[in-house]
């Protein structure tokens, strides 16, 4: 992933993001050593803010499509009550269960349900439950639309639908294969959507925000 500010401003940044507990280190350390693409992985600070959002909109309910080893998931857990509930979608059985082993290991752990298959195909089977107050789309870019016109009808108006990548390293600008298309699709489709309101950060590789009306 190319850096979109600089490495000097990204380390500023960190610095004054309030540090995480230390079983995220360990699990930034295991997901280093143990997988192909562990940069996947949304990192301390974008971690704290999808914390904070949940926060700010009270979340008792999120879903998210794309544990991969659970940062993102054990992040925004933190912000739900006792009897809130995470569901988390991914069809990689390798790096889930890296998550379930620090799920376990967290006291918010308990609160995440890890639903394994291809998302498309759990979204069209969830569980009966009430509306989600904050998605969190970090999958396959390519489907980025799909998810989000499955997920839209299930969340509560107010809600969050947050949509990862969504700068895709600068090549929105230029877009060529699949995922380019796919992101540069999403924000399309979002930024003229009359259901929501919108705004694209450049947090990270960019995060885009669409509250629903
Ligand atoms: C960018 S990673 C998610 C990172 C995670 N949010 C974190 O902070 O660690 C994307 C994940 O989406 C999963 N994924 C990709 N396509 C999928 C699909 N069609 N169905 C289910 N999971 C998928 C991959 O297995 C991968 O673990």
């Amino acid at each position: 992933m190319t850096p979109i500010i600089s490495p000097e401003l990204d380390d500023y940044i960190a610095a004054h993001t309030r540090p995480r507990p230390a079983l995220f280190d360990e699990l930034r350390e295991v997901t280093y050593a143990s997988t192909t693409s562990p940069q996947m992985q949304v990192g301390r600070v974008e971690g704290t803010f999808l914390k904070t959002l949940c926060a700010l909109v009270a979340a008792r309910r999120v879903l998210e499509i794309g544990t991969f080893t659970g940062f993102s998931a054990l992040c925004m857990a933190e912000a739900l009550p006792e009897d809130g509930e995470l569901l988390t979608l991914d069809r990689d059985p390798d790096a889930t269960r890296i998550a379930r082993s620090f799920f376990d290991r967290s006291p918010h752990g308990k609160k995440i349900r890890i639903l394994l298959g291809d998302a498309l195909e759990t979204l069209r089977a969830l569980p009966a439950g009430g509306p989600f107050d904050l998605v969190f789309i970090d999958a396959d870019k390519e489907r980025y639309v799909d998810y989000y016109e499955a997920v839209l009808p299930l969340l509560r108006t107010g809600g969050l639908i947050v949509g990862d990548n969504t700068l895709w390293s600068g090549n929105v600008l230029s877009p060529k294969d699949p995922s380019d298309h796919g992101i540069c699709r999403f924000n399309d489709v979002v930024n003229a959507d009359p259901r929501v309101e919108n705004v694209l950060l450049s947090i990270r590789d960019g995060m885009m925000l669409a509250r629903k009306l």
